[in-house]
């Protein structure tokens, strides 16, 4: 089964847009856990406009599931937190400050030295490394050459595509899957990610190790409260 991660930044911008504590960030993700989240996920980005980095210290005095960390290595910052931090798992997704979400994975082939170094710094520190990348089997081969231990396949298209044709969607991610098998690289999957699209990705890739869901997940549970949200994305992994 993968596991769920639940990505909270949403419930900080919700927060955010009052300025004061409510939804509280602390209780969401104790909340997550304690309804079957087998994870909780950040990403911090550089003007704090989601989670905040005094967030993600918070988040760390109480995680008792896997920790993630998502965020560009580029901004010396995020690098200090992580160190500071010791998540389970640091995710490197290369978004630039500022953008609205995150839509693109890294280019492994031309920033395959920077990676290595990088990802050594946070291996030597012992936190498992994932890298965001498109589903492109040159990406995934060559992301097997930066130390990495697992990818996080990039699943925008696959949600953009899955309601037209949900086989054509699939198929570049079945092809990066055994790409990423072949070379030993764990595989996550994330972004839209949905109650509607998540069990036949799951199906389609029977190796993936761990999804991490946000925007859909806190949107549902809306309507259908976080408890019952969790437990319904979690009969979609089995
Ligand atoms: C890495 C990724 O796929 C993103 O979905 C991201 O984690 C979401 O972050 P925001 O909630 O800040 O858009
Ligand atoms: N890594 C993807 C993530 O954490 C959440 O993405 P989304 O579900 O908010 O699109």
């Amino acid at each position: 089964m993968a596991k769920l991660s639940v990505n909270i930044n949403k419930i900080a911008t919700l927060r955010n847009s009052r300025g004061g504590d409510n939804p509280n960030v602390l209780q969401v993700a104790i909340d997550c856990q304690q309804f079957g989240a087998e994870g909780i996920t950040v990403h911090p980005r550089p003007d704090e406009r989601h989670i905040r980095y005094s967030d993600v210290r918070d988040i760390k005095k109480i995680i008792t599931t896997e920790f993630n960390i998502e965020g560009n290595p580029l901004e010396d910052k995020f690098v200090a937190l992580v160190m500071e931090m010791k998540p389970t798992q640091v995710t490197l997704v290369p978004d630039a400050p500022g953008q609205l979400t995150s839509n693109h994975g890294w280019d492994t082939i031309k920033e395959k030295k920077y990676l290595q170094d990088i990802i050594g710094v946070f291996k030597a520190a012992g936190i498992r490394v994932s890298i965001f990348v498109d589903p492109i089997t040159q990406m995934v081969a060559a992301a097997a050459e930066t130390g990495t231990d697992r990818i996080e396949l990039y699943t925008e298209d696959y949600a953009r595509n899955y309601p037209y044709n949900k086989h054509d969607a699939i198929a570049p991610y079945i092809k990066a899957a055994s790409v990423a098998l072949t070379h030993n690289l764990g595989i996550n999957a994330g972004h839209d990610l949905d109650r509607h699209n998540l069990a036949f990705f799951k199906q389609s890739i029977p190796n993936l190790l761990e999804v991490s869901i946000g925007h859909a997940l806190i949107a549902d549970a809306l309507y259908y409260g976080l408890e019952n949200t969790i437990q319904l994305y979690r009969r979609a992994l089995k």
